[in-house]
């Protein structure tokens, strides 16, 4: 029986001390047995947010797979591991889109993260053209045969992977409750093809893409939808608390 997960992704969002107030707020709401939630915080709001944090996981927003080196302005996973995040965000599509992230170094962070003992959040999704063009399905096998490559099946059983549609994000037009069932299905299938049934069973996947206190609920009564991972909605906690109550 898979435990979903919800997570909100703050992006660039949030100072320390706003870390501090939200935890104070939200942390006490996210006590459940039935349920994960946590929040994908900055770098420099971590710490903050790890030691505000008894019920809410924390997770970053994403890595490097070196540990040391000439990497200006990078984080290497033994660095967050210090920190004491026990979760990391990879291959959001922002991070393809804007900084060059791709399936092979998106393959490199999620095999440092495994070995530090860090669950890996994968994201993967198609744009707009190739939603329009009916490539979405091929698009999603594609990333995940990359970004997912030669890890072993347990692995991949444990770790959580985000289906957000890239013209859903931050754009308020949700994708329909069966486009998302049906493509959360479509990379269960994929991670089965690859790792077998055991992994395909394990694994979980969230939908991302203008999730609100509104259709949450519809989103998670979907058989292959174990979670969301939320952008906007997460950021005030009113909101994320509205989110979490409908859900625990
Ligand atoms: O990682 C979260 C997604 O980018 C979704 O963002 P959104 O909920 O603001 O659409």
């Amino acid at each position: 029986m898979r435990k979903p997960i919800i997570v909100g992704n703050w992006k660039m969002n949030k100072t320390m001390k706003e870390t501090k107030e939200f935890m104070e707020a939200v942390d006490g709401v996210a006590a459940s047995d039935n349920a994960t939630y946590g929040i994908g915080a900055p770098y420099t709001a971590l710490a903050t947010a790890v030691a505000g944090a008894k019920n809410l996981i924390v997770a970053a927003e994403n890595c490097h797979f070196e540990d040391t080196g000439a990497f200006t302005g990078e984080v290497s996973v033994p660095m967050l591991q210090e920190v004491g995040v026990t979760h990391c965000i990879i291959g959001h599509s922002e991070r393809r889109q804007m900084f060059g992230d791709t399936d092979e170094t998106v393959n490199k962070k999620a095999k440092r993260l495994i070995d530090a003992g860090i669950t890996p959040i994968l994201c993967i999704g198609e744009t707009e053209a190739q939603y329009d063009a009916g490539e979405t399905e091929k698009v999603i096998r594609e990333q995940l045969s990359g970004s997912l490559a030669n890890l072993c099946p347990k692995c991949v059983g444990n770790m959580v992977i985000a289906y957000e549609p890239i013209w859903a994000i931050g754009t308020g037009k949700s994708a329909t409750k069966e486009d998302a069932q049906n493509c959360c299905a479509i990379v269960r299938d994929q991670v089965r093809v690859m790792y077998g049934d055991e992994a395909a069973e394990n694994v979980r996947v969230q939908y991302g893409g203008s999730v609100k206190p509104n259709n949450i609920v519809e989103y998670m009564a979907c058989p292959d939808i174990d979670g969301a991972l939320i952008g906007g909605a997460s950021l005030k906690a009113d909101s994320f608390i509205e989110i979490i109550e409908k859900t625990k």
